[in-house]
């Protein structure tokens, strides 16, 4: 039964003539179209027969429940929920979760440890490219950019004016960091060229090793709100950080702040997030990832001119999207050859 119909899936994928010498071999549902250097290295490994939802959109999660039954492997991308409800549509052989995402909150980590499923992510191969795109999203944020070639276009830009789409600079501010990893880092190596006087930082407790790299100081999440003039969010979504950003931190911060997030949406509560923009409360805020994903377009915060929204794109480079694809898939054939990942998630 397997073989006929992995016979069309092997065709499509190059494998022809290959078909029932694999059919020992572990399955491993892939759940997107991943970049091509990830699935050249399941491929070619000739370790795992693949199945592939060939498409760039998300597999219907009945599908997804359908297709995982019996597989040793899944490959995942973020927007799948690897709950107790599709580990148990799997089955006893699911022995790897690969999730091409240096984020987890997409997977119940307790389930997982439960029935002893290895987890692989994508840490490192991404910070480059979200770094990058933290700073450029900061600086169209505080300069106004996205007001400014809006306003350029459609006939508002009159004669220059001395106040006109005036925002705010980097030279001598507060950067603070909210959750201090490797991705904190290399923002403020980044932006410590644009002359920034000082970095600080909160987390559950110092990072003195990271820390140092930036000379940043810890500081409470108070301090952390009182002093920043750019507020970079870096944690990852936990249950102690969902909604971290709400009122009582907007209330603290300066009504010349700007509040910054490329990690996940559900760290902010988004209502208390557009008071403090519509009232002035902070100057602005700039988000690549929101709750939900996509935000509808009839949102509250994309009415506003001191909000920019972006659509979740922190690591969209080729380079890094096929460098975590090519780790993603790395991860799960070791785990799935009893090996140590590159990127094993301790759970
Ligand atoms: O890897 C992640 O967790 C992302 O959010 C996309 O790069």
């Amino acid at each position: 039964m397997w073989c006929s119909r992995a016979a069309v899936r092997q065709v499509a994928l190059g494998l022809r003539g290959t078909q029932c010498a694999m059919a020992t071999l572990p399955r491993v549902y892939v759940s997107r179209k991943v970049p091509p250097q990830g699935l050249d290295i399941l491929r070619k490994s000739g370790q795992v027969q693949i199945e592939l939802w060939d498409s760039d959109d998300p597999v219907p999660r009945q599908e997804l429940l359908k297709k995982v039954k019996g597989c040793d492997g899944l490959l995942c991308v973020l927007t799948e929920k690897i709950d107790a409800e599709l580990l148990d549509a799997a089955g006893p052989n699911l022995k790897v979760v690969s999730t091409m995402s240096v984020g987890f909150d997409h997977l119940s980590l307790d389930e997982l440890k439960k029935r002893g499923i290895h987890v692989g992510y994508t840490p490192e191969v991404l910070t480059d490219a979200v770094a990058e795109l933290t700073v450029a999203l900061l600086l169209a944020t505080s300069r106004r950019l996205i007001e400014a070639t809006h306003e350029a276009k459609t006939g508002g830009w009159g004669t220059w004016r001395t106040l006109w789409l005036c925002g705010y600079e980097l030279a001598n501010s507060t950067v603070g960091i909210l959750g201090l990893g490797r991705i904190g880092v290399a923002i403020a190596e980044r932006l410590k060229p644009f002359k920034v006087k000082k970095f600080i930082y909160t987390d559950v407790a110092p990072r003195p090793e990271l820390a140092e790299a930036i000379q940043a100081e810890y500081v409470s999440m108070d301090e952390l709100a009182r002093q920043s003039d750019f507020l970079a969010v870096c944690c990852a979504l936990t249950p102690n950080t969902q909604g971290i950003c709400n009122k009582n931190l907007f209330a603290k911060m300066k009504n010349t702040s700007i509040f910054i997030n490329t990690s996940r949406g559900g760290v902010v509560n988004q209502e208390d997030l557009y008071a403090a923009l519509s009232s002035g409360q902070i100057a602005g805020a700039g988000l690549d990832v929101t709750t939900p994903e996509p935000l509808p377009t009839n949102h509250p915060l994309f009415t506003l001119k001191n909000c920019v929204i972006l659509p979740h794109i922190a690591s969209a480079s080729y380079t890094t999207r096929n460098a975590m694809s090519a780790l993603a898939a790395n991860n799960l054939l070791a785990g799935l050859r009893g090996d140590p990942m590159p990127k094993e998630l301790q759970l």
